[in-house]
């Protein structure tokens, strides 16, 4: 199947009721309103502390009670989304990296017309920009390049396509399933614990995967093993009254490993399926980290052998490089499985993507695309590519054939 017919039936999703025309640009605007129509996912700082403010106020305890429970039941609800709904999700993700990634190859195929060294060059230089990575950008470049001469291409018109297909190659190279997450069969306790340094995300991250899990039918329990942040627990606590999970946790300052031990036996007694850990993220001192890590480790597979099934390292994309120097720290300290890509939405460098899998070879398993609960979303190449090139692909998706 060719590259291009497959990327439509991924983004669409075959067999669903679509228009032939529905890749469109008014499809900007069905995001739009699915994006405003989903108030129930509203998910900032100001709802966390109306949450925090239902809890504890105690003469409206009951009715706060109520509240979470119509809440949750609403969560249950919730329909399961169209393939085509979670790509827009990915193109408004986006849109910060489009608009200044794409207007700068759009501005490079007008300039030039002619694929040549000099087209190429300025290309490298665009890609660079946006973070992908240089030893991503001359895998690219070289693969471009053979293409280009294969099929004796000579307008740059089509190239966004090209680069297109080629990253999602790039991503792709070898590996399959990458994406999922290790669920453990039914009736057995999957572990999934979460790492990664204060401030980028953690937190709501649990409570998004949280809530994930729960719309899929799984019990959940969380572990409040951050003792080290002030409020952490507090606001793992929020979260799992939002989500309606149970939240497993001591007193600030005790040790992680303890809260840990204490949550994988409430999980087991429950008959949960997932207990998701949270940890500090202390990043001072990796012997310190390592030990700290390694403790919690030796506890889990201790209680459960092969677990924890996922360390999934929280990663903020608006940082940068800096988050590629973090995730070799961690990779150093603990065997992380998957990476959890917070904030795609505020960065225009959304190519980080990209340089993370090539240079820590980890695969990105979820990307944060926006603040509200169904903003995580499993990290998906093709979605991306679309994402970073919508219009340039649109044009090219409208002549595949149904
Ligand atoms: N736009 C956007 N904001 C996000 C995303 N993920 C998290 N945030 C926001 O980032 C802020 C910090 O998230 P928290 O989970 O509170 O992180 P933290 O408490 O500072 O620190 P940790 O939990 O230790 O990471 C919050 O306002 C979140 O709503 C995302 O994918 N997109």
């Amino acid at each position: 199947m060719s590259f291009f017919k497959r990327l439509k039936e991924k983004l669409i999703g075959s067999g669903e009721e679509v228009q032939k025309d529905q890749i469109s640009h008014e499809n900007d605007q069905t995001a739009e309103n699915e994006v405003e129509a989903d108030e129930l996912t509203l998910v900032n700082n100001e709802v966390i502390e109306k949450a925090e403010e239902q809890i504890q106020a105690p003469v409206a305890e009951n009715e706060s009670e109520n509240q979470l429970v119509v809440q949750d039941e609403a969560v249950k609800e919730e329909k399961k989304p169209s393939a085509w709904s979670i790509t827009q999700k990915f193109k408004a993700g986006l849109a910060k990296t489009r608009d200044s990634f794409t207007s700068k190859v759009n501005d490079l195929v007008a300039r030039y017309r002619k694929v040549d060294e000099d087209f190429f060059e300025e290309l490298e230089e665009v890609l660079l920009q946006a973070d992908v990575g240089f030893e991503t950008v001359m895998e690219l470049m070289d693969k471009l390049r053979f293409e280009v001469q294969r099929k004796n291409i000579k307008d740059t018109e089509g190239i966004q396509a090209l680069i297109s297909e080629k990253l999602v190659e790039i991503y792709e190279a070898g590996e399959e399933n990458i994406t999922e997450l290790n669920m453990q069969p039914n009736g057995e306790l999957t572990v999934i614990l979460f790492v990664g340094v204060n401030g980028v995300g953690k937190t709501t991250t649990i409570g998004k995967l949280a809530h994930r899990l729960k719309s899929q039918g799984k019990t959940v329990v969380l572990a409040a093993g951050d003792t080290f942040r002030a409020g952490a627990i507090d606001q793992l606590q929020v979260w799992g009254d939002r989500v309606g999970c149970e939240v497993v946790k001591q007193s600030e300052g005790s040790d992680p490993a303890a809260v840990i031990y204490d949550a994988i036996s409430a999980a087991k007694k429950r008959g949960a399926d997932v207990l998701i850990c949270d940890t500090a993220g202390r990043l001072q001192n990796k012997v310190n980290l390592m030990k700290e890590l390694e403790k919690v480790h030796r506890v889990i597979s201790r209680e459960i052998p092969n677990a924890p099934h996922e360390v999934l390292l929280a990663l903020d994309a608006t940082t940068g490089q800096n988050a590629l120097i973090q995730a070799q720290t961690f990779k150093e300290a603990t065997n992380v499985t998957g990476i959890v890509l917070t904030k795609l939405d505020g960065t225009a460098k959304g190519g980080i993507v990209l340089a993370i899998r090539n240079k820590l070879h980890i695969p990105v398993k979820f990307v944060g695309l926006g603040e509200k609960m169904d903003d995580l979303q499993p990290f998906d190449a093709e979605r991306y590519v679309y994402g970073l090139f919508a219009e340039g692909l649109e044009k090219e998706l409208e002549k595949v054939e149904d």
